[in-house]
């Protein structure tokens, strides 16, 4: 944990206090900026523990069994592919031999696909993608599209800007609406009936991402085969949706998924898919009551007592950031769950808490280069990292310097407060610079217009705070300033993958003032990656030679 500023909120809103009591805070997702920071200090001490959640473990219960189904799996390079180390709850470590009986094929996933052909989709599915500009699949769907498929649960794990989200929608595609596989008979039909797919993503903004990516692949015709379901919109509409259109796929917050469930107007219970994406920020203490309900309500969850002929609903959950309690979650959630990554698929059994996707680790492990594994899967490899020391009267200064030294044209500046960001981007306009302002107290038209503005070009600083730092897509971000310090390193790796997307260039800079420089040393060595200070000077970059 690096700078704390959220420490007393914490103890304020702590576990004791009934979330019942706190009735904004999942259903205003984007207004809540400190109440969800406050849950974000902490993460991988996760509020949200399985028996909070109402779940028994049925990991060790089902340990044999599972051990017993796993034959061949591309398990990390660090260990050997029959022994890998874990930790017991005791702490002590162990050495666990998984059996080989029962193939599971993995290692028949096209890591590298040279295209979507080679992942088992249905025909028209590969039309649309070919349609929507999609040619070649990236690493991570490679590995994903597959092992979903099959019929597992999973973990999707891979770095800002790797294309997670179409990980996750093309199996489900393939097998739900207009553009999946013909059946054993030949069929292909599509009949409107029940809820098969529901997506859940912490921000209205990442929620509509998503549904616009699915739209792209449905075409116009079947764009209502997707219905949103996100907080801030009106929810009597969606309602109304939901009854008149039928949809198979629904993506939504999960404030507003759970208030619809909770009436009645939503019906889950045989869905085959629950998405989790951010899964990280999922589990965390906001949203814990409403992820209680969506983990309960749709579909069966796996290993559940079986309800008359429903089958067991997938659970994929996906995030840049997998922390340990993330891992701990899915391994009793899901069935024989794996971690798919890019150029590798492995059991979840596999991962250790010390393990490779475990960025939150403190720095005392003695291995730098699983710490240095550990960034590189959540952050783009392409990325560069620095730092520059101002005061804080000079910050926003120095950001205008930084634009136009790097002559980036599309940047996203983040700071942690409403007010300090309303005055920094005065002072860039004052300045020439074309800036606006993304925040919860925005009201959604004004939000999503700046957004579209930014996207297109006519904004060219984005100033803005945590609540952008998920999911948000802009292929021409070129910079990412941290105008303040993030809480730690993984909302570091979040606001820094907002550049840097699907392998293009992408530039990250820290400005802090002299005493916060200990804490970007620390992001460093958390992150195991270079931020070396620099200056902005004559209009160029300059790296400042440490010692
Ligand atoms: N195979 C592909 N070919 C070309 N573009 C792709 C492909 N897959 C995804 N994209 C595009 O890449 C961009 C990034 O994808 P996406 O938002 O899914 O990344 P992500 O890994 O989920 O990132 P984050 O962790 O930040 O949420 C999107 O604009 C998406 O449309």
């Amino acid at each position: 944990m690096l700078a704390l500023p959220s420490t007393r909120l914490l103890l304020l809103f702590g576990e004791s206090l009934p979330s019942s009591r706190l009735p904004n805070v999942s259903r205003k997702v984007w207004g809540q900026t400190s109440v969800r920071f406050v849950s974000q200090v902490n993460p991988d001490n996760g509020p949200l523990t399985l028996s909070s959640l109402g779940f028994k473990s049925g990991f060790e219960k089902t340990n044999k069994i599972k051990a017993d189904k796993i034959e061949r799996l591309d398990v990390p390079s660090e260990a050997p592919k029959s022994k890998v180390r874990g930790v017991g709850s005791n702490g002590i470590k162990t050495v666990k031999t998984f059996r080989v009986k029962k193939s599971l094929e993995i290692e028949s996933a096209p890591f590298s696909a040279k295209s979507f052909s080679e992942l088992g989709l249905p025909p028209l599915l590969l039309e649309r993608l070919d349609t929507a500009g999609f040619t070649v699949p990236t690493d991570v769907q490679s590995a994903a599209v597959p092992t979903i498929l099959k019929g597992h649960d999973v973990v999707i794990q891979s770095y800002t800007g790797s294309g997670k989200t179409l990980a996750y929608l093309l199996p489900i595609l393939s097998e739900v609406g207009p553009l999946k596989k013909k059946s054993a008979n030949g069929e292909s039909e599509f009949e409107k009936k029940e809820i098969d797919a529901v997506i859940v993503a912490p921000s209205r903004e990442l929620g509509m991402q998503i549904v616009r990516e699915v739209e792209k692949l449905l075409g116009p015709t079947d764009k209502k085969v997707v219905q949103q379901l996100v907080g801030g919109a009106n929810r009597s509409r969606q309602e109304e949706a939901l009854k008149k259109n039928k949809p198979a796929i629904v993506v939504g917050t999960p404030g507003r998924i759970a208030e619809i469930s909770a009436a009645g107007k939503l019906h889950t219970h045989s869905c085959r898919f629950l998405v989790l994406d951010e899964v990280d920020e999922l589990l965390s203490f906001n949203f814990r009551e409403d992820m209680h309900r969506i983990l309960e309500h749709v579909g069966r969850r796996s290993g559940a007592d079986p309800r008359g002929s429903i089958a067991a609903r997938r659970t994929i959950m996906v995030s840049a950031t997998v922390p340990f309690s993330v891992i701990r979650a899915a391994r009793s959630w899901g069935s024989d769950p794996l971690l798919v990554q890019a150029k590798k698929v492995m059991p979840l059994e596999a991962v250790s808490p010390s393990g490779p996707v475990n960025i939150l680790k403190p720095t005392s492990g003695s291995d730098s280069s699983m710490r240095t594994q550990a960034a590189l899967q959540s952050l783009p490899p392409a990325l560069k990292h620095y730092h520059c020391v101002a005061k804080l009267q000079h910050k926003v200064d120095t950001l205008r310097r930084c634009v136009h030294a790097l002559d980036a044209k599309c940047v996203i500046a983040f700071m942690n407060h409403t007010k300090q960001l309303k005055d920094a981007v005065f002072k860039l306009e004052a300045r020439g610079m074309v800036a606006a302002e993304l925040h919860g107290d925005l009201g959604k038209l004004a939000r999503s217009t700046t957004l579209k503005k930014f996207k297109n070009g006519e904004v060219r600083v984005l100033v803005t705070n945590e609540l952008s730092a998920r999911g948000l897509d802009v292929a021409e971000c070129d910079l990412v300033v941290n105008l303040d310090l993030p809480t730690d390193s993984i909302h570091y790796a979040h606001r820094a993958g907002r550049t840097g997307r699907l392998g293009r260039k992408g530039t990250v800079v820290t400005i802090c003032e002299e005493p916060e420089v200990f804490v970007v040393k620390k992001l460093q060595k958390q992150l195991g990656i270079p931020i070396p200070a620099c200056e902005f000077t004559e209009g160029k970059l300059n790296v400042i030679e440490e010692d």
